[in-house]
């Protein structure tokens, strides 16, 4: 059998190279942006608390806020929310009816909640009636900072930006966060390459280009600008390549000519332009002839300088593509990050339903749909057809030799 590469490495020791070079090459710096921009990047800070949570003593339950132990209290006047020191200090025996979330005015001792209270009416405007009820000291007042006190650390740098966090850094007195978001540069290359519509007589339509966007943006990179087509030419490679480096683009995606016919001109490109190549060809399938290169450096072998623009290569065939995405791109741009590696193998728990069978010397990555607690092969994942993939929920990671029924999952991108 014809093996691409002459130093092809296991699957699982590239996904560890792919982390290794992001986190060396790290990210060109944290960007302030808007908190309705910032979902699903990484936080480039920590996360401080600007203001307490609760910012002021509040009212839990709607009913009233009450001084001294009781029984009974006069009811002094009324606290809506937002009403910033609208009653004074309460003395002991004295009430105010209060609103959920409203201030809890000072000397109240805690809020006795409208089903546990009995009143006598006064005038309707709360004033002049009284109120009684048991109360238990503190009870429905969620006092000031008792979650989070103002200058907290609250989440580490690292983490991904999701709903909740922006609705929290909110809470905390933020416009904005300073997150790190990865900017990949896509080459398409091919002479055979149709960018849009039906191709034509001897053409291929892009199927790669049009992935990575959802791709890298599923773990808070994003696309610096649109793909980029190129013929297969070495010197149009290196051009681009010396291009995207100018531009101080994070991550290059070059898209087909990564195996070692006459038109494909990757290795060449890089080997004029000066890259170190980290990972040349991978022991899995599909997605063999993929490449991780850093164009930092002096190109000396091992020096891969401080943060040189990192260099993907995927094979032509999209599934192939797909699975070397899964594989060195989406390690590489979480560690970039400084994200964990949540994207990391499930360990080998999943029970695989039918017959699949393992590679001699190969990890295969298999197209499963999971459900009832089962990895069912939807088939249709050759390299170069992405009609598996599209219907699938994640690969199931077969290493060479495996004998059953449990497999590693790797969730596909969404
Ligand atoms: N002698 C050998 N030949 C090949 C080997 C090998 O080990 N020895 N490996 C095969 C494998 S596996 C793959 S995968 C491909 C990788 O090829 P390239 O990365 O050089 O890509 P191309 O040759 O340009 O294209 C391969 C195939 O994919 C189609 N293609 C390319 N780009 C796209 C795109 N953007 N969208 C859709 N389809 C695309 C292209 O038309 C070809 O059919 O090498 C094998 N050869
Ligand atoms: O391994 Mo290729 O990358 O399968 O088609």
């Amino acid at each position: 059998m014809v093996r691409c590469g002459n130093a092809v490495m296991p699957w699982a020791q590239a996904r560890e190279e792919a982390r290794r070079l992001g986190a060396r090459s790290g990210c060109s710096g944290g960007r302030a942006v808007a908190l309705g921009d910032a979902l699903g990047a990484v936080l480039a800070h920590e996360l401080t608390a600007l203001v307490g949570v609760p910012p002021y003593d509040a009212a839990a339950m709607d009913g009233y806020a009450v001084a001294g132990p009781g029984p009974e209290w006069s009811v002094a006047g009324r606290i809506l929310a937002g009403a910033a020191d609208a009653v004074g200090r309460l003395s002991p025996g004295q009430a105010v009816e209060i609103a959920t979330g409203a201030q809890v005015p000072e000397g109240a001792d805690a809020v006795l909640p409208y089903e546990h209270a009995t009143t006598c009416a006064g005038d309707g405007s709360g004033a002049g009636s009284r109120v009684r009820g048991e109360i238990a000291a503190g009870k429905h007042v969620r006092r000031a900072g008792e979650d989070t006190l103002v200058g907290d650390t609250v989440v580490p740098s690292g983490t991904t930006v999701t709903p909740a966090l922006i609705g929290l850094a909110a809470s905390l007195g933020h416009d904005t966060l300073l997150v790190c978001r990865p900017r990949v540069t896509v080459l398409v290359t091919g002479d055979e390459i149709a960018a849009s519509g039906r191709p034509g007589r001897g053409q291929v339509r892009d199927a790669i280009g049009p992935m990575l966007p959802g791709i890298v943006s599923s773990v808070g990179a994003e696309p610096a600008g649109e793909p980029r087509f190129l013929p297969d030419a070495l010197e149009s490679m290196a051009a681009a390549l010396r291009a995207a480096r100018g531009e101080g683009t994070d991550v290059v995606v070059v898209c087909g000519a990564s195996s070692k016919g006459p038109a494909d001109h990757l290795r060449a490109a890089l080997a004029e332009v000066g890259a170190t190549i980290v990972v040349d060809g991978v022991a899995c399938r599909p997605g063999h002839p993929q490449l991780l290169a850093s164009l930092g450096g002096t190109g000396a072998p091992g020096d891969l300088g401080e943060a040189g623009t990192v260099v993907v290569g995927l094979p032509g065939n999209p599934n192939a593509a797909l699975a070397a995405a899964t594989t060195l791109l989406l390690p590489a741009l979480r560690a970039m990050a400084g994200a964990p590696d949540t994207d990391g193998v499930l360990p080998p728990s999943m029970r695989v339903k039918g017959a699949v069978e393992p590679h001699a010397h190969d990890t295969r990555l298999v197209a499963v749909r999971v459900s009832g607690g089962q990895a069912e092969p939807v088939g249709y994942d050759r390299p170069g057809s992405l009609r598996g993939a599209a219907l699938a929920d994640a690969y199931a990671v077969i290493p060479p030799g495996w004998s059953g029924p449990y497999a590693g999952l790797l969730w596909l991108p969404r």
